[in-house]
């Protein structure tokens, strides 16, 4: 008998880490099924995943690729050069990697290799997370062989026999919260008699939330709540000052968010699609604070999904300053009310997604070798 050769499965996504953790969690039980395969990233030089995929354990190759900026911008007229040279590029990976099958999770980064390995004949699959899909995937949709989705209502943009409905991936870690609290509370030095806020600005960090919070320090202090700040990496040098404060931790991005997510009592965040699905699994109340500035308001879209179920609340960047004492105070004063978010949202929790996913992979590895 000929020994089988261990599957080769090429994943593809970035330039934020909305599409890098779909990546990694999908990997992660493709590798516990196939503890042989080989396993090969292709990102954007320059962005987060070449970081934060080195530090899962994983090897990858990184593209001279970037977003089309939707505003004009001098920018975008080297965009056609990088999209030529990053093809080729794709060609080159795809050739001597030799994938079985080709992932892609969305992103600038995973255009290019996609668009070649879909054109070559290799099974593909993409999963998009948010309500709204982003332009890459909108494209790629065409070529691939199946689709993997969160939300209802993607046939819109996407042919509707290729669609399955699984939810976003969300990490290992993140399903246990319920037994990490006080763990939680003692990696972040949480003093027990305090309420504990996580603020989320998404994985870049959110301008307009940042500049929220230092306004609404002392606010906070009123009302006896200490805060653990996410403000991203841009920001870190503009807000570090506030460590100095007994009530305030600063932190450019969050490397143990389960523990972050189980010191908190409260959640601030913006609806970057896995923060939503993330948080429905934290089963914690949330005040959702979507970013305005992204493609058709799809960020409103992925929290409206739990808002609309009485699970979380919104607040709008534009009412900020108008609303957004009056609802927090609301918040910590009603046990009632935290305990009705807490019970809702964790209704809308889809714990399974990345073994669904990775059922319709491991279906198309199979294809590959009949
Ligand atoms: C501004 C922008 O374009 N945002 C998009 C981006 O968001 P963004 O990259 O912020 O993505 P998400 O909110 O979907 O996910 C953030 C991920 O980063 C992790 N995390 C975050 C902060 C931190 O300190 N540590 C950490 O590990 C979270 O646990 C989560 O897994 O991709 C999402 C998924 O397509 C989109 O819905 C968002 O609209």
């Amino acid at each position: 008998m000929t020994e089988k050769k261990p599957y080769h499965i090429i994943l593809s996504g970035g330039g934020t880490g909305g599409h890098i953790y779909p990546a990694i969690a999908i990997a992660n039980e493709l590798k516990s099924r196939f503890p042989d395969a080989k396993f090969l990233f292709v990102g954007a030089l320059d962005r987060m995943e070449m970081e934060k995929v080195p530090q899962a354990g994983y090897d990858i190759e990184g593209l001279w690729i970037s977003g089309i900026q939707r505003k004009l911008t001098l920018k975008n007229l080297a965009f056609p050069a990088k999209l030529v040279v990053s093809l080729m590029r794709a060609r080159k990976i795809v050739k001597a990697f030799k994938p079985d099958v080709a992932i892609g999770t969305g992103g600038f980064a995973s255009g290019p290799l996609l668009q070649v390995a879909a054109s070559k004949g290799i099974p593909s699959l993409i999963q998009e997370q948010n309500s709204f899909p982003g332009i890459t995937n909108k494209l790629l949709g065409k070529k691939v062989d199946k689709i993997c989705v969160a939300y209802d209502g993607l046939e819109r943009f996407f042919p509707k026999n290729k669609l399955i409905k699984t939810g976003n991936p969300i990490r290992q870690d993140l399903l246990q919260i319920d037994t990490k609290s006080i763990q939680g509370k003692e990696a972040f030095k949480q003093n027990h008699g305090k309420y504990t806020l996580l603020v989320l600005g998404g994985s870049l960090g959110a301008r307009r939330i940042n500049e929220l919070v230092e306004q609404e320090l002392e606010f906070f202090q009123t009302q006896n709540v200490q805060v653990i700040w996410q403000c991203g990496k841009l920001y870190y040098d503009t807000y570090k000052t506030y460590n100095s404060h007994e009530h305030v931790q600063v932190h450019a991005f969050l490397n143990i968010m389960d523990l972050a997510y189980a010191a908190a009592d409260f959640i601030i965040s913006r609806a970057g699609a896995s923060s939503v699905s993330e948080l429905c699994v934290v089963g914690k109340p949330v005040i959702f604070i979507p970013s305005p500035n992204v493609a058709e308001d799809h960020q409103t879209k992925n929290a409206m999904a739990v808002v609309d179920q009485d699970a979380a609340l919104l607040i709008k960047e534009a009412d900020l300053s108008v609303d957004f004492e009056n609802t927090f105070t609301q918040l910590v004063s009603s046990s009632e009310k935290q305990q009705q978010l807490r019970t809702n949202i964790k209704k809308l929790a889809l714990v399974n997604a990345t073994n669904d996913i990775v059922d319709e992979v491991e279906k198309l590895l199979k294809s590959s070798r009949i």
